[in-house]
């Protein structure tokens, strides 16, 4: 079975759009969220223009901040406060990786907790980890997370294996699984032997970065498999799992692309809308 992150992802945000539309109707303002990106990263400008027309479909403003490549933190840092005080900006979004003059953790913790739509702010990965209501959970472990549910694969007494313990994907994931009342293993770049892992998955997610890292060999029989790595290489865009060889073995597998990237720009949507809906509902 094929677990198709863009039909489920056109499923949720229709009623995404249906329940702005409800808002709008009301007289509310339209949610909006402003999206940061320093510099030209090629990557980065397909996934903040997907962000981007992902939000005016479902009719989410989105404000869009490109800074140049040689920003100073302090500029940066100042943006952020500005927006942190705009009663009109719900969520605020900055773009990974940023350059290496950049510390990240400083700019997650600039980003207001309420407005942090990615989840990365320590508030929020520490709601995540104690399962305090209100926090906002990652996109691509929220986003995982929706399409194993649309799917109803329960993750109760299972062996759930992730190769990559990155703080976007691997660790976030991780605690959420471990909600899910699943066995969580994190492999990592210090793991001695992948593949003595990775065959005892009843599960594996594989956030690497690294192309066809994981091959048929290093799959269970039955084993349901998330790829959330994407690269481009020449004009192709290869997933972390060998696709060809997994399917073979897999009883599911997400595509790359059509996996878990439309479902991390989902999340992000589901974010946003859940800060917005709590700015209009306070007054
Ligand atoms: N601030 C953040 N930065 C980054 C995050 C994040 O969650 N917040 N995650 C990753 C990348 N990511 C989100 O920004 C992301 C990855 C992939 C896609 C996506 O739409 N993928 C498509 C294919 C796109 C293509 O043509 O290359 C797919 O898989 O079908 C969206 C967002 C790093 N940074």
């Amino acid at each position: 079975m094929i677990l198709d992150g863009r039909e489920v992802s056109e499923k949720i945000r229709e009623n995404i759009k249906k329940e702005v539309e409800y808002y709008l109707q009301r007289g509310y303002r339209k949610p909006s969220l402003a999206v940061i990106l320093v510099g030209d990263d090629p990557p980065s400008l397909v996934y903040v223009g997907n962000k981007r027309k992902a939000c005016e479909k479902v009719g989410i403003k989105s404000l869009f901040y490109h800074l140049p490549y040689n920003t100073k933190l302090e500029e940066l840092l100042e943006l952020i406060a500005e927006l942190n005080a705009r009663e009109d900006v719900d969520g605020i979004l900055v773009q990974l990786p940023l350059p290496p003059h950049i510390p990240m953790q400083e700019v997650i913790l600039a980003i207001s907790p309420r407005k942090d739509v990615d989840g990365f702010h320590p508030e929020n990965m520490g709601r995540l980890l104690g399962r305090l209501e209100g926090g906002f959970i990652p996109c691509t472990p929220l986003g995982i997370d929706l399409l194993l549910k649309h799917y109803q694969i329960d993750l109760k007494g299972k062996d759930v294996v992730i190769v990559g313990a990155g703080f976007i994907v691997g660790r976030p994931l991780s605690a959420l699984m471990l909600w899910r009342d699943a066995t969580v293993s994190v492999c990592h770049i210090h793991t001695k032997d992948i593949k003595k892992y990775t065959t005892q998955a009843d599960v594996l997610i594989s956030a690497t970065g690294v192309p066809h890292l994981i091959r048929g060999d290093m799959v269970k029989e039955g084993a349901i498999v998330i790829d959330v790595g994407i690269t481009k290489v020449g004009n192709k865009i290869l997933g972390d799992v060998c696709f060809e060889e997994v399917k073979e073995k897999a009883s599911a597998i997400t595509p790359v692309p059509g996996g878990v990237g439309p479902m991390t720009v989902t999340a992000l949507l589901l974010n946003t809308l859940q800060a917005y809906k709590k700015n209009v509902n306070k007054g």
